[in-house]
């Protein structure tokens, strides 16, 4: 991960080749997010050192066959991370370079603004189309971001968006020709706050975004209960060895 600092911190993912989110990835994200709390920026972007993939979600290998003790940390510090970013107090915004697939869209949604590159990616939730559930609080980060309607039938047939049904739907606010463009309009957006007082628009934000953060906190342990169970089923197991396969197979095409 790398930080740039110019007053607002362009954090970037650089977990090659897809960024995809594992538990050392989740630990440096959630210790570069404090920093940017206690360093008082201005805000943060976040952004991919991938030209093609801003993330492709949790990292399968995480989950199939684990550490009984990791994957429990591992879930534990993404619910750790969705909490301080959703509710983080200074203003973010995601640059979206690349694909945004499951936990890669939600990373962009749990930023308050997201500007992605033109061209042949996509974003969504695509968990039910790989026969997961996505979790509440992915949901509530979807349900967030576009109309009630539109988020429940992306959700339940797994919706990818393309940039253009992306922005139509509102699930993204602009685009963009390249990153550095979509670096400057998220700046941009982050600026409109430059004669807003910090404290009364972090306390805004958080008050806005309380109901769905309190429904993560108060079920945390039941959150994580439903994960491991579920992680642990020998089916679930099955069908990861088989979509590891699958992703594989792609790869080497
Ligand atoms: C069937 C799944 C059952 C799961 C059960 C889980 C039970 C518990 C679930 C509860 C949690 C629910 C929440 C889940 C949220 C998630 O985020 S799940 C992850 C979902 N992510 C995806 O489905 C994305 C998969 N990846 C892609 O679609 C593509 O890789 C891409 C579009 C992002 C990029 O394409 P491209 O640039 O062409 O790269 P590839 O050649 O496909 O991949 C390169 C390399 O990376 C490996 N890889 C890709 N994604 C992941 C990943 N998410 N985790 C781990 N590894 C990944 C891919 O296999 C290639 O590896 P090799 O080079 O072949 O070694």
């Amino acid at each position: 991960m790398a930080v740039d600092n110019d007053g607002i911190a362009v954090v970037t993912l650089q977990r090659p080749p897809v960024n995809s989110l594992n538990l050392d990835l989740l630990q440096a994200m959630n210790n570069t997010f404090d920093d940017v709390a206690k360093n008082k920026s201005k805000g943060m972007i976040l952004t991919s050192a991938s030209p093609t993939v801003f993330s492709a979600g949790l990292d399968i290998m995480e989950m199939y066959k684990p550490d009984p003790k990791r994957v429990e940390t591992f879930w534990v510090t993404l619910q750790d991370m969705w909490l301080k970013l959703f509710g983080a107090s200074f203003p973010t915004a995601a640059a979206i370079n690349g694909h945004a697939p499951a936990g890669g869209c939600l990373i962009a949604t749990s930023c308050e603004y997201r500007v992605m590159l033109s061209g042949k990616f996509t974003i969504g939730l695509n968990e039910t189309a790989l026969g997961i559930v996505a979790p509440t609080w992915f949901q509530d980060s979807l349900r967030h971001t576009i109309p009630t309607r539109q988020a429940e039938i992306a959700l339940t047939t797994g919706k990818m968006f393309t940039v253009d049904e992306a922005l139509k739907v509102g699930l993204i606010d602009e685009t963009a020709a390249d990153k550095a463009e979509a670096i400057e309009k998220c700046k941009k957006f982050i600026k409109r706050f430059d004669k807003i007082p910090s404290l009364a628009r972090g306390m805004t934000k958080q008050i806005f975004r309380q109901e769905v953060l309190k429904k993560l906190l108060t079920n945390r342990q039941a959150d994580t209960k439903q994960f491991l169970d579920l992680v642990n089923q020998p089916k679930v197991q099955q069908s990861l060895e088989l979509y590891l396969a699958m992703l594989k197979q792609k790869s080497q095409k």
